[in-house]
């Protein structure tokens, strides 16, 4: 089986070929805040990231032959894990998604690509939205704003699978699954989410996307609620540029101008103070959040794992590390397994392992 999986992020387009679970290709395309701002709405972004799967395509001799192609995402009602084949319903709330993000372009690609091939089938896993919160995790102080969940659980999903797997080669009589385990999992990416996992369920975790949890890269997070009205109608902004002050021109892009951790470490390292303050200030948030995971499960941590690409700074993975492994032991997976989780669930599904589920 031969499967393209694309994987908008909103700081990179990840692209992977696998025939069958080897990978052919990987690239992973990084956008700069300069670059991305050309775009008026991530919609608009379309041809440019469906441009790039298929110039990296091109570049790497990798001819456009697929079985299957699969995308990162969308938005689209909260629905149960697994994998969906993209269908009209599909399609037809993407096109009239709520909320805008990156990913809303991954199974819009992946469905454009595949119309291009006879009988080559599009569709995405673990979307953003899926939601297994405990009731008590949904009620807020306003009956008028439950909450709701959007984070990375494709990958904090086969993160979790792939520390469960490490634990049982570490000791093969004791097999380990991921629903065997209570976990705390941080993706440090463009958005940051704090997953609760209790036992094979994320019971609790921050919407990522819009205005919860810690601040991120390009999100603000969790915001005093009594200003933002205020700001909602000081007639400073638009309705669609306060949008981008929860998301995308937030966080550490709206304090310092960029979401290059690296670059913002160099900075640091030549004396930035303003920027020493703010990347800090970034992860004592999510240690307040893992904190807080940690009570939700009653104290019963497993492991804490951190992953995504923010997890490949010593800087922020030390200082976070000082704050929260008094609570359990503490891992680290720098990067994500996005990719193939996306090929390994199509192929599992491709080969009748996995439930195909309809999206309505
Ligand atoms: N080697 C690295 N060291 C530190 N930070 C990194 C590194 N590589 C990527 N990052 C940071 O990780 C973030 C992007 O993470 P990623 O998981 O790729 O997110 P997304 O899927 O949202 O694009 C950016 O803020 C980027 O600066
Ligand atoms: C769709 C929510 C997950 C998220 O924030 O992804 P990125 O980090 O890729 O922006």
């Amino acid at each position: 089986m031969k499967i393209l999986a694309i994987n908008p992020g909103s700081t990179s387009t990840k692209i992977a070929v696998y025939e069958d679970t080897t990978p052919l290709l990987v690239r992973n395309i990084r956008h700069s805040v300069e670059e991305l701002s050309h775009f008026p709405r991530v919609i608009d972004q379309f041809e440019f990231r469906k441009n790039l799967v298929i110039e990296a395509l091109k570049e790497n001799g990798i001819p456009f032959e697929f079985d299957a192609i699969v995308g990162r995402g969308g938005l689209l009602k909260p629905i149960p894990g697994g994998v969906y084949e993209v269908n009209d319903a599909m399609l037809d709330d993407i096109a009239h998604a709520m909320r805008s993000h990156a990913c809303n372009l991954g199974c819009l690609i992946a469905a454009e690509l595949a119309a291009l091939l006879p009988g080559c089938r599009a569709f995405i896993a673990d979307p953003g939205v899926v939601d297994e919160l405990d009731e008590i995790a949904r009620i807020t102080g306003s009956p008028l704003m439950p909450r709701i969940t959007i984070w990375h659980a494709l990958n904090q999903r086969a993160i979790a699978r792939r520390y469960a797997a490490e634990l049982t080669a570490a000791s093969p009589d004791h097999p380990v699954h991921y629903e065997d385990l209570n976990l705390i999992i941080c993706h440090l990416g463009g958005g940051i989410s704090v997953g609760t996992h209790n036992h094979g369920c994320a019971i609790d975790v921050n919407n990522a996307l819009d205005g919860e949890g810690p601040f991120s890269p390009e999100r603000a997070g969790t915001l005093p609620a009594g200003p933002l009205i205020d700001l909602c109608y000081s007639h400073r902004f638009r309705k669609d540029e306060l949008k981008k002050r929860i998301s995308g021109h937030a966080g550490l892009a709206a304090h310092l101008g960029t979401t290059d951790i690296p670059a913002i470490i160099k900075s640091i390292e030549a004396g930035d103070k303003k920027a020493e303050l703010v990347l800090n200030a970034m992860i004592y948030q999510v240690a307040k959040s893992v904190g807080a995971a940690a009570v939700v499960l009653y104290g019963k941590v497993d492991a804490i794992l951190l992953t995504g690409g923010i997890a490949h700074s010593d800087y922020v993975i030390s200082r976070l590390k000082e704050r929260v492994s008094f609570l359990a032991p503490v891992h680290v997976y720098p990067g994500e397994d996005e990719l193939e989780a996306l090929a390994v669930n199509v192929l599992g599904a491709l080969r009748g392992e996995l439930p195909i589920q309809v999206y309505k």
